[in-house]
Formats: structure tokens, C-alpha cells, sequence
């Protein structure tokens, strides 16, 4: 640096210009290798004393004490310049104290302190299976509600060309993806040989990449480089060898040394010349159809139009009405009944419980949520079908399970006494959280449902505990209609028809919560107890 005399005044407002007394931009322009913490993770706002015990000043190495003193040099530099102590000071800074601070003890001490706070906490952070689970329910909400990728990565949520729908959801801030956030989504669908959903995502990786090329991120897990690797292996998967070629020659272009890729462009470029067509091949790659639903059309559509239910004024019998249900319970207080389908029978009961019941319910839970399982065979185990935490609550553990046991039976003239109804099970679906098409009775007599002694599931009362800000819709799917979450409501339809077979238009599923947190409160009603509460029949429609 030049010697104090060689600065003129308007260099020294350059320098102080150049190092404003923000404290991120200060570190970040003074020494670009330290990173500055984002604005939002002030010590302040996280509340903790220091930037020591914060994890949010990751690779912060500069105490505290030096950054207030720099803060303070830094106000009012506007007519200070011509200070010569100020001028002095900053330009001993810049040459030697920034140095020292770099290589002190203190320094040292900080980094070690900060890899300490984080195997503190490591255990209660997400691992990667959480990572992945939560790049697998981008690309679920990608699919089921047809959005284009390019517009999520922007942070909106459009559809997909084609259509001219309206957005399901306009969040009020706007969050985009970062470069690097949308490589490992494709990554992630990569490692799955599911090159439909890598290509989409990788496109995007590369395109953000480009733009900020030579910006290195500390965080970052990728780079351009890897980006254009995986896209390029995954056109070649898919069967598009030029475009494999372009992006291996780009990849080339940044990295010429790298022998993997010099071999593959040759291989590439064989290919072409033995089979020219390859060139023009556009290869329409089909989206893997991972649960192999027959019905996944009809269920994403279902989900994204909330169904096509004929209105009262089409079907007069669908209406709404107060209900007493002869119950003395309900007299005062009749429940307000929307009957939505006869066949299968489906009514939703607006108002069934109190936001105070609601929030209760869902604190007696918390606690006990755990991933939820399906019944498969005999057992009981995890699938990518149901994503979901789920906690089961008995009568005993607070008043209001009793209250709201007393309303079921009273709605549904039940007996819903251990054994002839399950406790009841209290569901949370995160974003992307959904239950794919399924039925709630068992169609297998080795389900492990039989095991309560009490026959199959008869009845089902569901009921919503939360409101959604979008998605997360019941969609019934062979009788064609879904019903929105209303929170507070009970929505209730008959499992098994009365000569005790399964109704087959009962399939059902919880779409995926493209914003916000579900909940629901599931009470299974069995066949055993009630044969003088719901008088069987040979009947096999009814
Ligand atoms: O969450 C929903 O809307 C449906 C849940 C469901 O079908 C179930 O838990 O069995
Ligand atoms: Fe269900």
C-alpha cells in the first residue's frame, strides 16, 4: 500500500466507501475470503451474546470487540477523510491489523469454538435423509400440481406451459433457489436413475451457475463443473447424445485436464458419426411413475382443481342441513351437515370442534409424532406413499379426547368404546407431506388391522385440525371429487357398504401440501359393536 502522504483525500473516502461501516459488506470487501454472515443472522436476532455461540456467523473468525471498533471508525466518514489520524488508522488496518486478527490465537480459538457449537447441536439438525426427503417433495409438488421448475427456482409457483390455470399459491415473500439448492435436487433425483426430474433441475443449476461463475461459495456443494457433469450424463441417459456432447465440451472448457470428460466427448462424438440420427434425436422422457398408480392422473387432477362436485343444484339430495341425529347430546347444539356424495356416502361436518379444542389436540400430540407407517402384509412399516408423522392419542390423556369421543358417538350413533374404534391418531404432513390413493379398510384378511378382534374398519371420521394455505386437498378418487381442508371440520364416509365388503369408490388419498402445516385427527370406526346401529343387508351396492 502506498504510504499514508501518496493518499489523497478523495482515496481515502474510496477506501471508506469500499468498506462501509456495514459489518457483512466491511468483512466481505476487505477480505473476501472471510464471509459475512447474512443480515438476518445478527447476533441480536438470533438471541445469542456474541458472534461465538452463534452457528449463524459460520466462518466468522472476527471477534467482536474488533468489529465494534471498526464500526466506529466507520461512522461518519463522510467528512472525516481528511483526519489525518482516521486516514492512518484505516490504512494500519487494512495493512496490519486485519492480518493479525486473521492469524491470532483468537482466530484460531473462534473456528474451534464454532466446530464445537456445531457438534453440539449436529444431532438435532437434519440429516440426509431429511435433505433428501425434502428434495423428493419438491419434485412431488412439481409434479402433482404440474409447475414449472424454472418458476420454482424463481421462488413462484406457475404452472407448467400448457396450461393457463391461475397460480394455486402467490407466497408474499418471494424466496429463489440458489444455484446450488437446485443441483442437489437434481442430484438427488440423479442418484435415483430418475434423469426425467435431474435434467429439469440440473438445467437450472447450470443456467445459475453460468451466471455467477467464478463466485465461490463456502456452503456450496456444486459447482458449474459438477452441474454440467451430471446434466450431461443424464441427457446421454436419456438418450440425447448432442446435448450430452455441448455440455461435456463446455464442461471441457472450463476444466481441460479432466480425462473423464475428454473421453467422454469422444465417445459422444463417435456415437454421432456412427448413428447421425442420435443428433436430432429428441428423446419425450416420460416421468417414472415411482408407486406405480394406476390412478395417478385422475389423483393430480383431483388435487389441482379440488374435484368437479356436482352442486345441490345439480343433485338436489347433496345439501346442507342441522343435524341432531336424535341424539339428546346434539339437541342444543345441532351439527351443520353438508352432504357431498351418496354414493359412496361422503358428509363433511363444518364447525365439529373449537379452534381451542384444535390447538389442543395437536399440543397433546406433538410430543409423540413419529413418522408414520402403512399397512403392508402383515406388518406395519414406513413408505414413500404416506409421508407423514402421525402420534396416537387414548381417551385418558386429557378431557377434550373424551369431549370429542362423546360428539362421535353422538354424530355418528356409534359405538366407538375400546375395541370397537382405534384411539384416536393425530396426523401432520409437513410440505409435500401427502398419502397417495388408499383405503382405510383392510382388503387382505392377514391386515394387521384385525388384530384389535373387532373386524374391519366400518367408518371413517377425519378431521381437520388445521387449514392449509394451499394444496393438501382429500381427493376421493373414483367417485371423482375432493374436498378442500376446512379447519374444524369432521368429514365422515362409510368404509365397508353393509353387507360388510369394502366399498371400492371409498379410494381415497391426502394430496400433497404444496404451503403450510396439515394436520387431521383420525377416528376408525370397526364393524364389531354396532350391528344395532347400522343394520346390515345383502345388498351389495348399498
Ligand atoms: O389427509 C387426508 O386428507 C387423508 C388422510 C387419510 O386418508 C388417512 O389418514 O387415512
Ligand atoms: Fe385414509
Amino acid at each position: 500500500l502506498l504510504p499514508l502522504a501518496f493518499l489523497s483525500g478523495f482515496d481515502l473516502k474510496m477506501l471508506a466507501y469500499h468498506h462501509p461501516p456495514v459489518f457483512p459488506a466491511l468483512t466481505a470487501e476487505e477480505f473476501p475470503q472471510l464471509r459475512a454472515p447474512p443480515p438476518a443472522a445478527q447476533p441480536a436476532a438470533m438471541g445469542c451474546a456474541g458472534w461465538f455461540q452463534c452457528l449463524g456467523g459460520i466462518a466468522l473468525l472476527v471477534p467482536s470487540r474488533f468489529y465494534n471498533k471498526v464500526q466506529d471508525l466507520h461512522q461518519g466518514t463522510g467528512g472525516s477523510a481528511a483526519n489525518p489520524l482516521l486516514a492512518y488508522s484505516l490504512i494500519k488496518r487494512l495493512q496490519s491489523d486485519w492480518l493479525n486478527v486473521v492469524h491470532s490465537l483468537e482466530a484460531s480459538e473462534n473456528t474451534q469454538a464454532l466446530k464445537y457449537g456445531y457438534t453440539q447441536v449436529e444431532k438435532d439438525l437434519p440429516d440426509f435423509e431429511d435433505l433428501e426427503g425434502a428434495a423428493r417433495a419438491l419434485m412431488r409438488l412439481q409434479d402433482v400440481y404440474a409447475l414449472s421448475v424454472k418458476g420454482l427456482a424463481k421462488g413462484v409457483f406457475q404452472r407448467a406451459s400448457g396450461t393457463h390455470l391461475p397460480d394455486l399459491y402467490s407466497p408474499g415473500q418471494l424466496f429463489p433457489l440458489s444455484a446450488d439448492d437446485c443441483f442437489l435436487v437434481g442430484k438427488v433425483a440423479y442418484d435415483m436413475a430418475d434423469y426425467y426430474h435431474s435434467i429439469a433441475w440440473l438445467e437450472e443449476a447450470v443456467s445459475l451457475f453460468r451466471v455467477s461463475y467464478g463466485e465461490w461459495n463456502t456452503e456450496d456443494e456444486g459447482s458449474l463443473e459438477d452441474a454440467l457433469d451430471h446434466l450431461a450424463f443424464s441427457y446421454f441417459k436419456a438418450g440425447n447424445v448432442s446435448h450430452a456432447l455441448s455440455l461435456s465440451r463446455e464442461f471441457l472448457h472450463y476444466d481441460p485436464s479432466n480425462k473423464r470428460i475428454a473421453r467422454n466427448v469422444l465417445k459422444y462424438e463417435r456415437l454421432l458419426v456412427e448413428s447421425p440420427e442420435r443428433a436430432k434425436a429428441e428423446v419425450g422422457l416420460q416421468r417414472p411413475n415411482v408407486t406405480h398408480l394406476q390412478t395417478r392422473d385422475l389423483y393430480e387432477e383431483l388435487c389441482q382443481t379440488l374435484g368437479s362436485q356436482p352442486t345441490q343444484y345439480q343433485i338436489p339430495a347433496l345439501h346442507c342441513s342441522y343435524e341432531t341425529n336424535d341424539s339428546p347430546y346434539l339437541i342444543l347444539q345441532p351439527v351443520k351437515r353438508e352432504l357431498i356424495r351418496l354414493q359412496p356416502y361422503v358428509a363433511l361436518y363444518h364447525d365439529f370442534i373449537s379452534d381451542l379444542e384444535a390447538e389442543k389436540i395437536k399440543g397433546l400430540a406433538a410430543p409423540w409424532l413419529q413418522r408414520s407407517v402403512v399397512a403392508s402384509e402383515e406388518k406395519q412399516q414406513k413408505a414413500e406413499y404416506r409421508i407423514s408423522k402421525s402420534a396416537w392419542l387414548k381417551d385418558t390423556v386429557d378431557p377434550v379426547i373424551v369431549s370429542l369421543d362423546q360428539r362421535i358417538t353422538a354424530l355418528t350413533g356409534l359405538n366407538i368404546r375400546p375395541p370397537y374404534a382405534e384411539h384416536l391418531q393425530v396426523v401432520n404432513y409437513g410440505i409435500g407431506g401427502h398419502y397417495e390413493p388408499h383405503f382405510d379398510h383392510a382388503t387382505s384378511r392377514k391386515s394387521p388391522l384385525y388384530r384389535m378382534k373387532s373386524g374391519n374398519r366400518l367408518a371413517t371420521v377425519m378431521i381437520y385440525l388445521s387449514s392449509v394455505d394451499a394444496g393438501g386437498s382429500t381427493a376421493f378418487i373414483y367417485a371423482n371429487l375432493s374436498v378442500p381442508v376446512v379447519k374444524n371440520a369432521a368429514l365422515f364416509w362409510w368404509n365397508l357398504h353393509r353387507n360388510g365388503a369394502g366399498n371400492g369408490d371409498t379410494l381415497h388419498a391426502g394430496c400433497p401440501v404444496l404451503a403450510g402445516d396439515k394436520w387431521v385427527a383420525n377416528k376408525w370406526i370397526h364393524e364389531h359393536g354396532q350391528e344395532f346401529r347400522r343394520q346390515c343387508g345383502p345388498d351389495p351396492d348399498d
